[in-house]
């Protein structure tokens, strides 16, 4: 059995606004998608959503890497099992991170060959069929770790703060969410795609404060981006509440990550008030993990048992 593993992320600016080509910056953080694959007689794929052969409503993205990988390699028959400490559906790149890890364990098994970029190119392929429409950002991070400045794919200083993840468990959907802003950039163009473009302007100035450490005037960007994005309608009032109560107890700043809808929101935080933080979040009515960026991608985690 062969296992490997992927991070999720967390966006610090640019989510929406790069499904149109905008700018926006990314950070792998250290909660991680673990996938096992052996070969076996027949498709079987096993993960907290159930366990079935190839099926595109439950494991959209694991069926197509599948498929996609076909193209390089015979598989009549594979047992895939995954594990995940990133929600799912939540803003945190879950799909990414299942997609890589699978991209990557099943390239290991066969021999593929495969690159780290011919790994984040198919991941983006197979979130580009699922969603409809997707930027390269998740499954670029989650391939190469680190903080990624997108679309140039240019690797920033690492953020040594720590981030605080906070979840209002409701479930939202990124294609939906996706396709949400579509119809609102359609319906006001000359409204919304200014707004889109004030996002992408926003991570163009942020790229020297991070290269700098220059987290409270990051912060207040990161706060501006929550602005506009609740101007295109992906907030919702569980991510509000949590972000005030994340920003109300002295996060150096506070926004959703993600599609947005529900999910998680993300905040900047001190060494020394991250607890408390994530109490205000957890009494706010979310579910709050403190975790960090983190430089590495996808990685093998082992090659037996
Ligand atoms: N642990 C997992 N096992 C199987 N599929 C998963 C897992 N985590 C995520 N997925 C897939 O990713 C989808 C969620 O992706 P998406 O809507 O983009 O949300 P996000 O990437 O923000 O978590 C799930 O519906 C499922 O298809
Ligand atoms: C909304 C979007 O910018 C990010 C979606 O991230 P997530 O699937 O919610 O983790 C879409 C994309 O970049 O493909
Ligand atoms: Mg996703």
């Amino acid at each position: 059995m062969i296992t490997c593993s992927a991070p999720g992320k967390v966006y610090l600016f640019g989510e929406h606004a790069v499904v149109y080509g905008e700018n926006a910056i990314c950070c792998a953080v250290e909660l991680r998608t673990k996938v096992s694959v052996e070969k076996s007689d027949e498709i079987i794929i096993e993960s907290i959503l159930g366990r079935t052969r190839l099926d595109h409503d439950t494991h959209p993205y694991v069926s197509y890497v599948i498929e996609k990988m076909r193209q390089f390699v015979d598989i009549p028959g594979v047992r895939i099992v995954i594990e995940s400490e990133l929600p799912v559906g939540s803003g945190l790149g879950s799909s990414a991170a299942v997609t890589v890890a699978s991209i990557q364990a099943l390239n290991h098994l066969y021999e593929c060959g495969l690159s780290l970029e011919d790994i984040a190119k198919t991941g983006h392929e197979i979130e580009k069929m699922v969603q409809g429409n997707a930027s390269p950002t998740d499954t670029y991070v989650s391939t190469m770790g680190g903080v990624v400045m997108i679309p140039q794919r240019k690797k920033l200083e690492l953020i040594n703060c720590p981030i605080v993840v906070g979840n209002t468990h409701k479930f939202s959907s990124t294609k939906q969410l996706v396709g949400n802003v579509s119809k609102l950039r359609s319906d006001f163009p000359s409204v919304v795609e200014p707004i889109l473009s004030n996002i992408g302007q926003i991570s163009i100035l942020a790229e020297k404060l991070v290269a700098e450490g220059d987290y409270e005037t990051i912060g207040k960007l990161m706060n501006i981006n929550q602005g506009l994005l609740d101007a295109i309608g992906v907030g919702c009032a569980e991510l509000s509440s949590l972000v005030y109560a994340a920003r109300d107890n002295g996060a150096i700043s506070a926004k959703i990550t993600g599609a947005g809808g529900g999910g998680c929101m993300v905040a900047l935080t001190r060494e020394d008030n991250a607890e408390a933080i994530a109490k205000a979040i957890e009494n706010a009515g979310g579910e709050a993990i403190i975790t960090k960026n983190t430089a590495e991608g996808v990685r093998l985690e082992s090659l037996h048992g």
